[in-house]
């Protein structure tokens, strides 16, 4: 269990994270905010590249500072730019990495040979990684940080620049690989979240605003989102979500309190939540 107890983190005068205390145990974890809310910052500290100016981060009740390597040693982590010779193929990239690690030989090679198959680069694990995709590199990516088969794996924005296809691909691969582990991993694209993580954390004004279920999180604005036909001029009270297109044209996303006259209800997802909890952020 990773306990992070009351943390803060300040970068001179600006505090960018105040207060946390979150509990992660086996599972998906997401970490959806905006831009600057300090995704990064947090995973910077869980990975112990940050320490946290006030607070503690706990594994299984003993501070990772102390820990040290032993921590790092259970730690698996992707970061936002995952750096890798485009002249390798995943395998020589992969026993490269092992070696780095101090992993034998032996036990690397199979070990290796069952990641390539996990992440499905069987059969490219012999091919030169220069012409590969986005989804392909960072599949490779998600292969070294699993090489030590950690009980936590962090992975930075790992969804950025994915097709639909590879984003389907990397979903199932999360779903096999947090089934002993716990798995926490940050994105502001609300899309990409909602069917993988079990719990979502956000952060609000520098502190936590939640750590819930998708369906939870959408729970709260049930009854308060509603569907309108476009043109139609706002008022007071409500606040555009969204604009899209409905099964008879244009349509508007609104919150409100009180149904509009012409309004549908609808069933709130991740996206409307999303944009109702920061919509102060946006005006
Ligand atoms: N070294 C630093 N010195 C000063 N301010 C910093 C530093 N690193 C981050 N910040 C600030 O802290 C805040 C949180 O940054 P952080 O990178 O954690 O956000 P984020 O949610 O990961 O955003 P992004 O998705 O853009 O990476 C931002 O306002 C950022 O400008």
């Amino acid at each position: 269990m990773l306990s992070v107890e009351h943390v803060t983190k300040t970068y001179g005068k600006f505090t960018a994270l105040e207060d946390i205390s979150l509990t992660f145990t086996p599972g998906v974890y997401g970490l959806l905010a905006p831009n600057g809310a300090g995704k990064t910052t947090l995973i910077k500290m869980l990975t112990t590249l940050l320490f946290p100016t006030k607070g503690q981060i706990l594994w299984e009740g003993e501070d990772i500072r102390a820990l040290g390597a032993e921590y790092r040693g259970l730690l698996g982590y992707l970061p936002q730019q995952f750096g890798y010779y485009p002249s390798y193929t995943p395998r020589q990239f992969l026993r490269y990495a092992a070696a780095l690690q101090c992993i034998p030989k032996r036990e690397a090679d199979g070990r290796i040979d069952h990641l390539l198959e996990t992440v499905g680069l069987g059969d490219a694990a012999d091919k030169k990684m220069k012409k590969f995709s986005g989804g392909m590199l960072q599949r490779v990516g998600i292969a070294v940080a699993m090489l030590n088969d950690p009980k936590l794996l962090i992975l930075d924005e790992p969804t950025a620049g994915l097709d639909p296809r590879e984003r389907v691909r990397f979903r199932n691969l999360i779903h096999t690989l947090a089934e002993d582990r716990i798995v926490i991993l940050s994105t502001h694209i609300v899309s990409d979240i909602e069917t993988i993580a079990g719990q979502i954390v956000m952060f609000k004004d520098h502190r936590l605003y939640c750590c819930d279920s998708p369906a939870r999180i959408c729970a709260r604005f049930q009854g308060r989102v509603f569907q309108l036909p476009a043109g139609m001029p706002l008022a007071p009270g409500q606040f555009l979500l969204s604009e899209g297109q409905g099964a008879d044209g244009p349509v508007l996303r609104v919150l409100c309190e009180t149904p509009p006259v012409n309004g549908t209800p609808v069933t709130p997802g991740l996206e409307d939540a999303f944009l109702a909890i920061y919509r102060e952020e946006q005006t």
